[in-house]
């Protein structure tokens, strides 16, 4: 029983890869008015009337083949954490999901009736980088969850870890043993977002994507920049890696209908980084602290057979924090 808790929140996956469940995760996750920003009924149209009925099926294929017998890789993995931070912090510690199960209303009621003294909820967001589809959403689903509940408790935000020391410490940690063989280049693939999702959420409304080197820029609108977020990351584990410029490149990957999205997209750049010289490949994905389909089967099955079907002939992704030790107590350093 602790007066202090800890939620942690991630995206969350289908109940199971069966079809069914995969369109009722996909309705719930795109009908969320800050993935797809349209208004409800355009929304509502091109969601059950042509994403989920489409692409259920085809989403459904890819979660078979990295379904493990615990579950989704990105809920088993968060389950996972959860006992972890618990151990290092000696705090009770849960976890809620964006989307599916569990929801943070399931989340604060177990709280409340396993810790009925609890005075703060402090919750973390499993992700890195600001963007109102990923931080955004889940911070303002748990605080709307909250009100609702009128709890006497008080909750408390983890800002978003981009460029913290111990989070890049821990980021390159992971990388570090794949550097001591010989590699040709290490890609940083992060998951895209439409460039009027950056546009949006630029407080400014005169910063974000006005030239090309707007993110290397200082400026107030970074705060809320998911594209200069991503470009702090990578600068920060480059240079405490020491690896040189012509080594790596970032690029952004999942993308998902026709709107302009944040480039280089992921699958270009594989397939052109061998007529580049480019043989043995390096990526890594550092939007994503847990394994999850983004990462198992978009980047490690798929983006191995386009860019080994390029003319690549060594390629090798490098796994998410997930339960690493040093991730697992910058975590309990951020709290
Ligand atoms: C408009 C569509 C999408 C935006 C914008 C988007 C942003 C975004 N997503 C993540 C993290 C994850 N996304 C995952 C899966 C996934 N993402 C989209 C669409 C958008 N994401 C879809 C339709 C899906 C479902 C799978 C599919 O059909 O392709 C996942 C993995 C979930 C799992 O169960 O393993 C994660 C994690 C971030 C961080 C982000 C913005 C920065
Ligand atoms: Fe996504
Ligand atoms: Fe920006």
């Amino acid at each position: 029983m602790s007066k202090k808790v800890i939620l942690l929140t991630n995206l969350g996956s289908p109940n199971s890869f069966q079809v069914r469940d995969v369109r009722k995760y996909l309705r719930e996750f795109l009908m969320d008015k800050r993935v797809i920003d349209l208004p409800f009924l355009s929304r509502w149209l091109l969601v059950n009337g042509i994403i989920a009925p489409f692409r259920a099926p085809r989403s459904a294929k890819k979660y078979k083949t990295i379904w493990t017998k615990e579950g989704s890789p990105l809920i088993v993995l968060t389950q996972k954490l959860v006992e972890k931070v618990a151990h290092a912090t000696g705090l009770s510690t849960y976890m809620c999901m964006r989307y599916g199960s569990p929801s943070p209303k399931v989340a604060f009621e177990k709280i409340v009736s396993e810790n009925p003294n609890v005075e703060e909820v402090v919750l973390f967001p499993l992700y890195p980088h600001y963007a109102m589809s990923s931080y955004e959403t889940a911070v303002e689903h748990v605080k709307q969850w909250w009100q609702r509940g009128n709890y006497n408790f008080k909750l408390t935000v983890v800002e978003p870890f981009y460029n913290h020391p111990l989070y890049i410490k821990a980021l390159a940690e992971t990388i570090k043993p794949f550097l001591e063989d010989e590699y040709d280049h290490l890609l940083f693939s992060y998951h895209g977002v439409p460039e009027r999702h950056i546009l949006k959420s630029d407080p400014t409304g005169q910063h974000c994507l006005k030239t090309e080197d707007c993110c290397r820029q200082p400026s107030g609108a970074h705060k809320y920049c998911y594209r200069h977020q991503v470009f702090e990351t990578t600068r920060l584990v480059v240079r405490q890696l020491q690896i040189p410029d012509n080594k790596y490149s970032v690029s952004f990957q999942s993308r998902l209908g026709n709107d302009k999205w944040l480039g280089p997209a992921t699958a270009d750049v594989l397939s052109q980084l061998p007529m580049r010289g480019v043989k043995n490949l390096l990526v890594v994905t550092p939007a994503f602290v847990s394994d999850c389909l983004e990462t198992l089967e978009e980047i490690r099955q798929e983006g191995r057979e386009t860019f080994l079907s390029a003319g690549g002939e060594k390629y090798q992704h490098i796994p998410c924090l997930n339960l690493d030790d040093t991730w697992v107590n910058t975590i309990a350093k951020l709290i």
